[in-house]
């Protein structure tokens, strides 16, 4: 089964209302290929979820960039994965690595809460990546490995899963993965999925890259092999979001 090229658009803690209307309405005019060819998905912040979802073409759906690990309750602050589910949000971001490193979430945590959202019938968009240090020092898959390891403990729909490979050091910095580093850390992790999850698994999971993704970088990591799609932050709040959408082209494998 092939896989279905996926672009999620994370828009992180940015925007305003009017500012929000002015992305949606660009999406909704932009001339993109139909989505049995590419899933596009973005992701504002909470607030602006049901203004979004209400404004945006129906082709393109939502995510929330967040939610709590177990049934909701006393936890001042939070966003419970039944409220994403009462309010239509069929997608959820977890682990994002600003996430782990500034609010401390560790593998378990996440794990915890892909299962948890797996488990209410929530999509997860899943990420995982090294920091630079561990890169430099040789432990980036191992790193990485640990990651998705703690979320294949517990996770028991890999359908409604998509893996985001974001390398820390390539995050807004403008320093993206060359093709060859980001491919060769997706064919790893897909080994990893055959080995320890199982063969099925590992053919249809959509492992998406993320880390300074833009227009003019998309096209080359889009050819390659075991590239799915991207998981988007600074472009995906301008124009140049639309050409990452397009971006799927021939697969390096298929030519
Ligand atoms: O979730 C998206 C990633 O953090 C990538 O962000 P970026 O495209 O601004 O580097």
């Amino acid at each position: 089964m092939a896989r279905k090229f996926f672009v999620g658009g994370n828009w992180k803690c940015n925007g305003t209302i009017e500012g929000v209307k002015k992305i949606v309405t660009m999406l909704n005019e932009a001339e993109v290929p139909s989505k049995d060819v590419v899933e596009v998905v973005v992701s504002p912040p909470f607030v602006f979820l049901p203004l979004v979802k209400s404004l945006q073409r129906p082709d393109f759906q939502v995510a929330a960039q967040n939610c709590w690990v177990r049934k909701g309750g006393a936890f001042t602050g939070e966003i419970s994965a039944e409220m994403l589910v009462n309010l239509g949000i069929p997608w959820v971001i977890l682990g994002h690595s600003e996430r782990r490193s500034l609010l401390n979430e560790s593998n378990e945590f996440v794990g915890d809460k892909v299962a948890y959202a797996l488990s209410l019938g929530l999509k997860v968009i899943a990420c995982i990546g090294e920091t630079l240090q561990q890169r430099e020092s040789g432990s980036a898959m191992a790193v990485v490995a640990a990651q998705t390891k703690a979320i294949a403990d517990k996770a028991s729909n890999w359908a409604n899963v998509v893996l985001a490979y974001e390398p820390v050091w390539a995050i807004g910095t403008g320093k993206v993965a060359t093709p060859d580093q980001a491919q060769e850390v997706h064919l790893e992790l897909r080994k990893w999925l055959h080995d320890n999850v199982g063969a099925e698994v590992a053919a249809t999971t959509r492992i998406i890259y993320g880390g300074s993704v833009n227009g003019a970088n998309c096209k080359e990591l889009a050819a390659q092999p075991d590239i799915d799609g991207f998981l988007v932050g600074g472009a995906s709040l301008k124009r140049e979001f639309i050409d990452i959408i397009k971006s799927l082209t021939v697969k390096k494998s298929q030519l």
